[in-house]
């Protein structure tokens, strides 16, 4: 975060967002153009500016997108913030989560636009490291509240993605509030796709940790720079909207691209093996990324999006702790040392569901693995994107800790929720799972320049 922009100054108008009236035709224009260009961070401006030479290192450098949308290869750490898509999908799996879901607490449309507007400006700018603001944490003036809470001040951008997403009560009446009105003139523009997830077997699910009307995935190889990103959007949102829940997240349980080694879970065993990549593009064309034919004209605002579906996910680890492990292993389907299918020798081998032992399948048939598979649910695949958590103790001398499924899918309910249905009634994990937080949010498109959050479903 920069030091190097920040103009001490006492004029309260210096660096502030612009507000709505300011935008011309409902575009936002970003770059402050004193700002590093994106591909030098803040902590490169702050070295290169003291030898005099920060101006050529800015305008020589270049956003590191790569297949996974980033740039591994560069030592500055942004993923870019605009694009066909939103980052923070296909984007390479960070280490770190901070998930954020909303409540909309005014009635106004225009107030709502407006922080949409203020959130893309500050949210592009912090993935590229910078402040919300030029000069937002101490250039303001001794006199204001500053514009940027300064945590992550010479902090790299740690490959921070933002990424957006609509709940189904912003256009009206859901399970959050059933008696809702269409506050905002929406309700023609939502897609049938964005609808509440039933419930299912099994699950307790609080509404403190449920549902929201936006949501705001954070993630980062920094904790503190994802934290400070979801803080920043609350802070520039008050009287707009307030935080229903939020979840940190603190090691990835997926691969997203097929440069990365599969992680771990909370139970131990390697999670993400068989998950949708950022390479798959057909794959992703047919089961993540919604097509035009999929909405009527009023919800091709959806077009190129998805769908994100949110469930925190108690796992009960002290009794999986005294399982035994061939045990263990039948529950997964999965070997714990290596990650191979029970009926193979390598991680990345196909399962072969048909192979008995004693005329028992080797996979078995309540094995999570096998009710999960494509082979079990019509052919549906989705992209896993979640995290492990641990939420301090539950006061019974048990962790709380788990796993924040998030996956993106192109219909939660041809994809997601037969599956879900499916793993909550047969799969044997179920004994061990205590899933208490679900949300389900539509995730437009990535944005094009000049484009703010939210533009193609608010303006017609
Ligand atoms: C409804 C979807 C899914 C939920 C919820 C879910 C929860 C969950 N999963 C694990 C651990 C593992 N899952 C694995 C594979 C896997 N899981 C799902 C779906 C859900 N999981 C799918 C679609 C798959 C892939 C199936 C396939 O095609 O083979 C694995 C194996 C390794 C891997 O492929 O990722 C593990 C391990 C936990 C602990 C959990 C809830 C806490
Ligand atoms: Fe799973």
């Amino acid at each position: 975060m920069s030091d190097s922009e920040a103009q001490p100054t006492g004029d309260p108008e210096a660096g502030r967002v612009p507000d709505a009236s300011e935008a011309s035709n409902g575009r936002i224009e970003t770059p402050a153009p004193d700002a590093p260009k994106p591909g030098v961070s803040r902590r490169t401006v702050l070295g290169a500016a003291g030898v005099g030479i920060a101006a050529g290192l800015a305008g020589g450098a270049a956003i590191g997108a790569t297949v996974g949308g980033r740039g591994d290869s560069e030592p500055d750490r942004v993923v870019a913030f605009r694009g066909e898509r939103q980052a923070g999908i296909v984007t390479e799996a960070q280490d770190r989560l901070h998930f954020a879901a909303f409540d909309v607490i005014t009635d106004s449309r225009e107030a709502l636009v407006d922080m949409l507007k203020k959130w893309t400006v500050a949210a592009e700018r912090m993935t590229r490291g910078e402040e919300t603001v030029p000069g937002g944490a101490t250039g303001m003036g001794e006199y204001h509240p500053p514009a940027d809470t300064g945590e992550a001040l010479g902090l790299s951008p740690a490959h921070l993605t933002l990424t957006i997403g609509f709940g189904p009560g912003l256009f009206g009446p859901s399970a959050s509030d059933p008696g809702r009105k269409d506050r905002f003139g929406i309700a023609d523009r939502k897609p049938a796709a964005l609808a509440d997830l039933p419930a299912f077997a099994q699950e307790k699910i609080e509404p403190s940790r449920s549902f929201g009307d936006i949501c705001i995935q954070a993630c980062a190889d920094d904790p503190q720079v994802a934290v400070h990103a979801v803080r920043n959007l609350a802070r520039i949102g008050v009287g707009v909207v307030s935080v229903r829940w939020s979840q940190l997240g603190f090691g990835r349980t997926s691969s997203t691209t097929r440069s990365q080694e599969t992680p771990r879970n909370m139970f131990g065993f390697k999670d993400g093996t068989a998950n949708i990549r950022a390479e798959d593009t057909e794959t992703l064309d047919k089961w993540v990324w919604v097509a035009p034919g999929d909405n009527p004209p009023a919800a091709q605002w959806m077009t190129g999006g998805t769908y994100l579906v949110a469930r925190r996910i108690r796992m009960d680890i002290e009794p999986w702790d005294r399982a035994n492990l061939k045990e263990q292993e039948d529950i997964i389907g999965r070997t714990k040392q290596s990650g191979a299918p029970l009926s193979g020798e390598d991680e990345f081998d196909e399962p072969d569901f048909q192979i008995t032992s004693y005329g028992t399948p080797i996979i078995p048939l309540t094995s999570h693995v096998r009710l999960a598979h494509p082979d079990m649910n019509n052919g549906a695949q989705i992209l896993r994107r979640g995290y492990n958590f641990t939420d301090g103790s539950d006061g019974f001398g048990h962790l709380d800790a788990g796993l924040f499924f998030v996956a993106f899918n192109r219909d939660s309910f041809k994809q997601f929720v037969p599956m879900q249905h499916q793993l909550s009634r047969k799969d044997a994990m179920t004994e061990y799972l205590i899933p208490n937080g679900s949300a389900i949010f539509a995730v437009p498109p990535g944005l094009r320049p000049g484009e703010y959050w939210g533009q193609r479903l608010f303006e017609k």
